[in-house]
C-alpha cells in the first residue's frame, strides 16, 4: 500500500496537499507541487526533510581495551529517535588483519540495524595486501572513503609516509581519505609529562591535545592530499586552527571538508574541570571540548561553508568503562554519545538562535554528506526516486535531554538537562515509520547496508590536473661535460 504524508500525519490516501509525500516500496513516487527538495513547511507548522546522515559513529568499536557500548540496534534506533536514518560507522582492521577480514566480522554485526548504514575502512597500518585490498573495497565492497588516525601512537597512528601512500592509492582508486587530526608523537609526549608530573585527572586529557596540535595535523593531511591530488575529509574539527587550515585550503582551490560534531559546538572545556570525576570523564573524547571563541569559529564555518556537516563521532561508554582511567586519565576510553540529539541540539542551537537558515540545517545535516559520500540523491534529498527516509520535524516540540528517557543504553547524556525545541513528529525509513511522536516503532534488521561507488568527478579533475602540472625532464642538448 502506498502512503502518504500529509500535513504532518501519514496517511493512506490520494496526493492532494501540496507539502504531501507519496511513497512506495521505500522510495518516493511523488511530491506535491511546492516541495523543494530540501525541506517544505506543512499545514500543521511541521517540516517535511531528508532524514538526518551521520557520517562519524562507533558502534560496538573494539577501543582502549573494551568495546563501544552501543551496536547496531540500539545505536541506529537511537538515530531513528532523533531524526536520523543513516549511519556510517568504521570498520577497524587488527593489527596485521586483512581489511576483507575485518569487513566481514563488522557485516556479521549489523544484523539488528534499524536503519541503513555503510562503512568507512580504517587503513591502520601499510603493506602489500593492504594496497591490494584496498582496490576490492572500493571496486567490490562499495566502500570509498578510507579513515587515516593522525593519533594514538602505538594503536592506530599511521605515520606520514605511510598516509601518503594511502592517499596515493586513494586518488587511482576514486576513493577519499578520511583522517582524525592530531599530531600523535606530540600527545604521547605530552601525556607522559602530565602523569609524570601528578596531573592524571580527566582535566589533563584536554591539557594533552591543545589545538595546536591539532592544527599541526590539519594542515599536514592537507599537504599530504594536495600532493596526493586527492580530495580529503577532515572528522571531528574542533578548533580554529584546524577550520583555518580548512578554510585556506579550500580558498585555495582544494576539496577538503571539515566535520564540526556536534558536542564541541555545544559543549566547552569547562566539563573537565568539573569537581566530580565521573562527570568530567564522561566527557573525555579526541579532540577534546575548546573554549567559547573555537565554538564560535565551527558555528562561522558552518554559516560561510567552509564547514560542511554536522556529525557525532558516536562512540558511547559507560560508566563503569570510564572507571578504567581512575588515577590515569590516558586510559578513560575516549568517546562520547550523541546519536539521539545531534538534531534537537543543532535545531536549537543553530537555528532556533538564528546561526543557520533551515535550509543550511538540512544541508549540514543530511544533503552535504550524501553528496561528499557520493550516495545522493538515493540519501539526502526529498526527491522522486529517493529513498524514503524522512523526518516530519516539528519545530514546536520541546524536551528536556535526559538518560532516563534517551534510546542508547549508556547510564548517562553529555547533554544531560539541555532544553531543545524542535524534535522529530515522525521518523521514516525506506518508508517505515519508526517515530510516531514518543512512541518507537522501530524494526530490528530492516536496516541495510548502503553501497557507495568510487568518486569520478572530484578524482578525475584533480588527476587530470595533477598529469597537466607533472614534473616533466627537459630535453637539453649541448650539455656540458662532467667537470674533473
Ligand atoms: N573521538 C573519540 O574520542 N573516540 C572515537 C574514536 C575516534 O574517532 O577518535
Ligand atoms: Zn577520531
Amino acid at each position: 500500500m502506498s502512503k502518504v504524508i500529509k500535513n504532518g500525519t501519514i496517511v493512506t490516501a490520494d496526493l492532494t496537499y501540496k507539502a504531501d509525500v507519496k511513497i512506495e516500496g521505500g522510495v518516493i513516487v511523488e511530491i506535491g507541487p511546492n516541495l523543494s527538495a530540501d525541506e517544505v513547511l506543512d499545514a500543521t507548522g511541521c517540516y517535511i526533510m531528508p532524514g538526518g546522515i551521520d557520517p562519524h559513529v562507533h558502534l560496538e568499536m573494539p577501543f582502549m581495551g573494551t568495546y563501544s557500548a552501543d551496536d547496531f540496534e540500539s545505536g541506529t534506533r537511537a538515530g531513528l529517535a532523533g531524526g536520523t536514518t543513516m549511519v556510517v560507522d568504521f570498520c577497524l582492521p587488527g593489527p596485521d588483519q586483512s581489511l576483507l577480514e575485518a569487513l566481514q566480522m563488522w557485516d556479521n554485526k549489523t544484523s539488528r540495524a534499524n536503519a541503513d548504514f555503510s562503512f568507512h575502512m580504517a587503513i591502520t597500518g601499510w603493506n602489500e595486501r593492504v594496497f591490494d585490498e584496498m582496490k576490492t573495497i572500493v571496486q567490490d565492497k562499495g566502500i570509498n572513503t578510507f579513515k587515516h588516525f593522525m593519533a594514538y601512537k602505538g594503536a592506530l597512528m599511521v605515520n606520514d609516509d605511510e598516509m601518503f601512500a594511502s592517499f596515493q592509492r586513494c586518488a587511482e582508486l576514486g576513493a577519499l581519505p578520511l583522517v582524525h587530526a592530531e599530531n600523535g608523537d606530540v600527545v604521547a609526549s605530552m601525556t607522559a609529562k602530565l602523569l609524570a608530573e601528578g596531573n592524571n585527572g580527566p582535566e589533563a586529557h584536554a591539557y594533552s591535545r591543545p589545538p595546536e596540535v591539532e592544527g599541526e595535523a590539519t594542515n599536514r593531511a592537507i599537504m599530504l592530499a594536495d600532493m596526493a591530488g586527492v580530495p580529503l575529509y577532515v572528522v571531528h574539527t574542533s578548533c580554529e586552527q584546524a577550520h583555518e587550515a580548512i578554510r585556506r585550503a579550500r580558498q585555495k582551490g582544494m576539496r577538503v571538508y571539515g566535520e564540526p560534531l556536534i558536542q564541541h559546538l555545544t559543549l566547552d572545556e569547562s566539563e573537565y574541570f568539573n569537581q566530580d570525576w565521573d562527570h568530567a570523564a564522561r566527557r573525555v573524547m579526541s579532540p577534546p571540548f575548546r573554549n567559547k571563541q573555537h565554538q564560535d569559529s565551527l558555528w562561522a564555518g558552518l554559516q560561510a561553508g567552509s564547514l560542511s556537516c554536522v556529525a557525532t563521532d558516536h562512540c558511547a561508554f559507560t560508566t563503569e568503562q570510564k572507571r578504567f582511567g581512575v588515577g590515569n586519565f590516558a586510559k578513560i576510553p575516549n568517546g562520547t554519545g550523541g546519536l539521539e540529539d545531534r538534531l534537537p541540539m543543532l535545531w536549537t542551537y543553530g537555528v532556533n538562535t538564528g546561526r543557520l537558515t533551515m535550509n543550511e540545517f538540512v544541508a549540514v545535516t543530511s544533503t552535504n554528506i550524501a553528496k561528499i559520500l557520493n550516495m545522493y540523491p538515493k540519501k539526502g534529498a526529498v526527491m522522486v526516486g529517493a529513498d524514503a527516509d524522512l523526518v516530519v520535524w516539528d519545530p514546536n516540540r520541546s524536551k528536556t535531554i535526559s538518560a532516563k528517557s534517551q534510546q542508547s543504553s549508556i547510564d548517562y547524556n553529555v547533554f544531560e538537562g539541555k532544553e531543545v525545541k524542535g524534535l522529530p513528529r515522525y521518523t521514516l525509513t525506506r518508508g517505515e515509520v519508526a517515530i510516531e511522536e514518543s512512541t518507537v516503532k522501530t524494526k530490528e534488521g530492516h536496516g541495510k547496508f548502503v553501497r557507495r561507488e568510487p568518486f569520478q568527478a572530484v578524482n578525475k579533475a584533480l588527476s587530470t590536473w595533477k598529469e597537466l602540472v607533472a614534473p616533466r625532464k627537459v630535453e637539453r642538448t649541448g650539455i656540458p661535460a662532467t667537470g674533473v
